[in-house]
């Protein structure tokens, strides 16, 4: 059962705020991108697990960390008895997701450009983009979420629904994903305030005196739980 936490109670940030955030964890706390990249994943895939029966999931990863978060989740989500495939449709040269694409395809997960058939899939994470998107969604990440779209499948995305603005939420013209639930990586961006779906918190590396600077409400985290799901 995952602990809930009053939406009343937590900040909502901006596309700076959660850079500069970033930035500070890594120049001024020593943390690498893998380590946190870790959590995140690993919040992730515990919120699916939490929230959808075992099935077949298809991991859709960007080229940037959102899409590391994405790698991590399949990679979890697959030792908890879930079935994954990861759709990978921009390879990055980065070392990290080099290792991330290794360490996937080491378990077995398959690891594609393309979307497969989704008719046998029963759930899609959606790791295309985090809180850097600017809009409007290229290609061919545009084809990509349209054809999700159409297969009406349930989507969980990680920090962001895909597409939309991080500031103004869901553009009123162009593509973007319409989540069935959320995870928020440190805190709900500004886009998030207004939605009312399923929606969960993780990412509990904030230290105490980076959230005293930034003046966040981090949410209360129970014992030694990752997550939180947030509540009216
Ligand atoms: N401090 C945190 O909360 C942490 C955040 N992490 C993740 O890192 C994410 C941010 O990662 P990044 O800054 O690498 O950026 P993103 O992964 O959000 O997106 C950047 C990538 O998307 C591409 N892109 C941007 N706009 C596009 C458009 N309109 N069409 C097509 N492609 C576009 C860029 O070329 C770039 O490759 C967060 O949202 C979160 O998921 C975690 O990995 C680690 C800790
Ligand atoms: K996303």
């Amino acid at each position: 059962m995952v602990s809930r936490v009053s939406k009343k109670t937590i900040s909502y940030i901006s596309q700076s705020v959660a850079t500069k955030i970033d930035d500070q964890l890594f120049s001024q706390f020593g943390f690498k991108v893998e380590q946190l990249m870790e959590l995140a994943g690993l919040a992730a895939a515990q919120a699916v697990a939490a929230h959808y029966p075992k099935g077949n999931v298809a991991v859709l990863c960007g080229p940037g960390n959102n899409g590391g978060d994405g790698f991590v989740c399949a990679r979890h989500l697959q030792q908890f008895g879930f079935s994954t495939h990861v759709v990978y449709p921009k390879t990055s040269r980065n070392k990290l997701m080099e290792c991330l694409v290794e360490q996937c395809q080491k378990l077995d997960i398959p690891v594609t450009n393309n979307l497969p058939d989704l008719k046998n899939f029963t759930l899609i994470v959606d790791a295309l983009f985090g809180f850097s998107f600017k809009p409007p969604v290229r290609e061919p990440f545009d084809a990509i979420i349209g054809s999700i779209l159409q297969s009406g499948l349930p989507v969980f995305s990680i920090d962001i629904p895909s597409g939309w603005d991080v500031k103004d939420g869901p553009p009123a013209d162009g593509v973007c994903i319409r989540p069935d639930a959320v995870i928020s990586l440190t805190l709900p961006k500004e886009c998030m305030r207004d939605w009312n779906g399923t929606h969960f918190v993780g990412g509990r590396f904030v230290p105490a005196s980076l959230a005293r600077d930034f003046q966040l409400s981090l949410p209360s985290y129970p014992s030694f739980d990752q997550i939180v799901q947030l509540a009216d």
